[in-house]
């Protein structure tokens, strides 16, 4: 019985549990089946309850409390502890059927996404045939608000990239917040972030803004000198050789922008053997500000 699934990624305050519930509110809108499951075991408030959440295992402040471990420790613990009990998630996911979107919420520790094999050794258990064979996406959140500081864009996107090249699933990355950025930035602009045009780290004019407050604005905040000019060269060699990296814008209040990126999942999932996916922000349709 072939099973579907979306794994919800991406740092600290993305908005990952705000996008899983906007998805399950769009697919029971439209009639669809979803099974949202929460791996974050510190996470407290649902607009949706999860249909299997992790706390039922193990929860971050026990864990903190009987083995003394701070936040990080313990949800690297609480990782381990479902690794080594993972009928906890197949015993729930094995009776779904192909009508069911499962949507997987992962906490937002950075770590988990850039140097743990903790994540590789989760999801070869979703995928891998003999065990529950889901066909997943991963869906990497990143903050519009990046693109005003573009060093912060550019090492979002490089974690993008590390989930991307540890994982091995098919992966869409996603802006999220677009809200934020509305009218703050021009199309044009706009679309040298959602394909990363990665001349942007020479846009440095090298001297930053000084606001007289002794912090820096936007550029400034870009590395500077011969060897940081070096490196930025490097990453954007590195950035552009990964051609399939580029974004998908998310409004979590427009019911269009949420229902676009379902699409995008659905055929990253039903695609993923075609080897030809869509080219994404071909056109920027929605309206985020003046030239
Ligand atoms: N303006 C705006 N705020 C958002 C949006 N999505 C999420 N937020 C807010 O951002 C904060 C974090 O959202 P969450 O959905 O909890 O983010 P998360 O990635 O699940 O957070 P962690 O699980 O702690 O990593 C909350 O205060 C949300 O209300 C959005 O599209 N627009």
């Amino acid at each position: 019985m072939s099973k579907f699934g979306c794994l919800v990624m991406g740092p600290a305050g993305a908005g990952k549990t705000t996008f899983c519930s906007a998805l399950i509110t769009h697919l029971r809108n439209n009639r669809r089946s979803c099974f949202y499951v929460n791996l974050d075991p510190a996470a407290e408030e649902f607009v949706h309850e999860p249909d299997l959440d992790i706390k039922d295992l193990i929860s971050l402040e026990d864990v903190m409390e009987e083995m003394g471990l701070g936040p990080n420790g313990g949800l690297i613990y609480c990782f381990e502890f479902l690794l080594d009990n993972l009928d906890f998630i197949s015993e729930a996911l094995d009776p779904l059927t192909e009508e069911y979107l499962i949507i997987i919420d992962m906490p937002g520790q950075i770590e988990l996404y850039t140097h743990i094999p903790i994540l590789p050794a989760l999801v070869k258990h979703l995928t891998k045939t003999g065990s529950l064979d889901i066909n997943l996406c991963a869906a990497y959140l990143l903050e519009a608000t990046f693109v005003v500081d573009r060093a912060k864009f550019f090492a979002g996107t490089l974690s993008a990239m590390s989930a991307m090249i540890m994982l091995e699933v098919p992966h869409v990355n996603i802006l999220s917040k677009m809200d934020l950025v509305k009218g703050q930035i021009g199309k044009r602009e706009l679309k040298r972030f959602l394909d990363p045009d990665t001349t942007l780290l020479d846009d440095d004019t090298g001297e930053g803004e000084d606001d007289g407050s002794g912090a820096t604005t936007d550029t400034a905040t870009l590395m500077r000198g011969a060897s940081f000019k070096r490196l930025n060269k490097a990453v954007a060699g590195l950035i552009d050789s990964f051609s399939m990296v580029s974004y998908l814008r998310l409004d979590v209040q427009d019911e269009d922008s949420v229902g676009g990126i379902l699409s995008y999942i659905d055929d990253a999932i039903q695609f993923h053997e075609a080897q030809e996916p869509r080219e994404p922000n071909d056109e920027v349709e929605m309206e985020y500000g003046d030239e």
